[in-house]
């Protein structure tokens, strides 16, 4: 069976089973919009997908672990308005909880996301996908039979991160959870322990804490929450941690775990000497690039990841112009938004390269990148950056002037919760009076957020952001605090 989608290769060669313009490996966020972009720009494309069509972020990572975040979040802004917590009386339905996560990631089933890839139009393949030689790409499912694809212009990598477990003596025996048991678990553990302090750790430890995890502890190697955001984020999030009663440790470890029946209690054998004992470990310690068996050796790479890429996404060290990786495997910045942003460039730079346009249009320049990846972690509180901390913009060199201000003296803060706890910084680089980076903390901050990120990009002068006037009285008024902050 041959699919063609396009006019016979120019490269001519045996014929493959499914021969189109661009072929995708991976069908996460970040491959599903490379898909369609190329197909928007006219290109014909075929999506390759060895699990779940909408990939880690659907089923596993942001989705479902926002649909267990949100009743916490809901009981909290009731039990912070006076008068109002008196109502809430009863105990959560988690089963009700758990339920609605289940449609969230519409039980674990894809056949919708594969209904839109295929009304793009795009050939949407089965299997798990590995590179056989330049533009040569083959989809082995569990059976061992095969699909063959050869793409005519490019090869897109967009197959995300699996989760990283450190080596700890008997850690991978006690059968920890990683993202997905925590994510999709029918039943919270009494006892829960987490390892890592980055923002999985810290959303699910208090979901699992909110729904059932009475005893939580979670052990930090280092001194901080977050601690690659201001560091009064991470302490505003540890005092809210406490106030929950999730035990935070700070420079404890395990160095061995014990689990002798699969159901049993696991041991964590600790760096002071102690033992904790809990009913589950979930381990957050970061991620890797999924790129084992990827056949990167066909081309010569070397077969570890993360795939280095230049700002066109186009992967480094390959001869040609064919073969891109976009999302969490190129480990730029590993966020549903910016793989999604780094994919529709670089569908529309395959685009114009393969009809011969211009494919260095401002429009397709990877800057944002560069400028620091806006991100919510969607704790109480919430926190929420873009751009550079204080930090990195003086290790970077820039003429930094920083501003803070306590967003509980906002009239829109105080009014949305009693005792409102949050705090915003922004980050100047003196010598163009731009905004390099800006932090909110606190809950309900998410969505504002987003006038951040266009100042930061946009690089809107200080004098020019004055004349946005925030309304009265919602939390956004914190931007004329700042500013007034500023000497504006
Ligand atoms: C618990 C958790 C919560 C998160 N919450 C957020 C959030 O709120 N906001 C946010 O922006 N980010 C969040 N993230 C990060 C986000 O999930 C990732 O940035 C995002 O999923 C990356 O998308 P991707 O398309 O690059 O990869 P993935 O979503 O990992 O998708 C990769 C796909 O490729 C497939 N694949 C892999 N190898 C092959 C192969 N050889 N052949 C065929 N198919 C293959 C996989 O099956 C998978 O479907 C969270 C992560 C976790 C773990
Ligand atoms: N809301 C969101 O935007 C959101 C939510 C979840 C995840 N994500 C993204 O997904 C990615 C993965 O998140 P994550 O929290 O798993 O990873 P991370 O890399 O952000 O954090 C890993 C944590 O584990 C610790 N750690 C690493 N190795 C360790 C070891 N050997 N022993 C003990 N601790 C160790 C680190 O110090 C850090 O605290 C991140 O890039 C994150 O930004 C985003």
């Amino acid at each position: 069976m041959s699919q063609q989608h396009t006019s016979p290769h120019p490269g001519g060669g045996a014929e493959a089973d499914v021969d189109v313009d661009v072929v995708v490996i991976g069908g996460g966020p970040a491959g599903e919009i490379a898909v369609a972009r190329a197909v928007r720009g006219g290109l014909t494309a075929a999506l390759v997908e060895s699990r779940l069509a909408g990939g880690e972020c659907a089923y596993y990572a942001c989705v479902p672990s926002k649909a267990l975040l949100r009743p916490m979040e809901s009981v909290d802004e009731a039990r912070r308005v006076r008068g109002v917590a008196a109502a809430l009386t009863g105990s959560v339905d988690v089963p009700a909880v758990l339920a609605r996560r289940d449609e969230t990631i519409y039980h674990l089933d894809d056949s919708k996301q594969v209904a839109w890839v295929e009304s793009l139009p795009a050939v949407m393949v089965r299997g798990f996908g590995r590179l056989r030689g330049p533009r040569l790409v083959e989809a082995v499912r569990p059976d061992g039979t095969g699909t063959e694809l050869r793409a005519r212009h490019a090869v897109i990598l967009a197959t995300g991160t699996e989760p990283a477990l450190p080596s700890i003596p008997g850690l991978a025996e006690a059968n920890p959870w990683t993202n997905r048991e925590a994510t999709t678990f029918t039943k919270a553990p009494r006892r829960l322990a987490v390892i890592g302090a980055g923002p999985v750790a810290c959303e699910m430890a208090q979901a699992l804490h909110f729904l059932g995890a009475e005893e939580t502890t979670i052990l930090v190697r280092g001194h901080r929450l977050l601690a690659r955001t201001e560091p009064f984020a991470g302490e505003l999030l540890l005092e809210e941690m406490r106030r929950k009663g999730i035990d935070v440790r700070f420079g404890r470890q395990p160095v061995r775990v014990d689990r002798a029946d699969a159901d049993g209690p696991v041991t964590l054998h600790l760096d002071d000497g102690g033992t904790l004992e809990v009913d589950e470990l979930l381990v957050a310690t970061g991620r890797r690039s999924a790129v084992d068996g990827l056949g990167l050796d066909t081309v010569g790479l070397e077969p570890t990841g993360p795939l280095r890429v230049g700002p066109d996404m186009r992967v480094e060290g390959v001869a040609g112009d064919w073969l891109y990786a976009v999302g969490d495997v190129n480990g730029l910045d590993l966020l549903t938004h910016m793989g999604k942003y780094q994919a529709r460039l670089c569908g529309d730079v395959i685009a114009a390269r393969a009809a011969g346009r211009p494919d260095d249009l401002p429009g397709l320049r990877e800057i944002a990148d560069g400028l620091g990846a806006p991100q919510v972690v969607f704790t109480d509180p919430q926190v929420c950056c873009v751009g550079r901390t204080e930090e990195a913009a003086r290790a970077e060199g820039f003429d930094v002037r920083v501003v803070e201000y306590d967003l509980a003296q906002v009239t829109g803060a105080y009014l949305q919760a009693d005792g409102y706890r949050g705090r915003a910084k922004a980050v100047v680089d003196e010598r163009r009076r731009v905004l390099l980076g800006v932090t909110f903390v606190g809950p309900g901050v998410a969505d504002l957020l987003h006038s951040a990120t266009i100042a930061v990009v946009g690089e809107v002068p200080m004098e020019r952001l004055w004349h946005a006037v925030p309304v009265f009285p919602a939390v956004s008024e914190i931007w004329l605090h700042l500013l007034e902050e500023y000497g504006l």
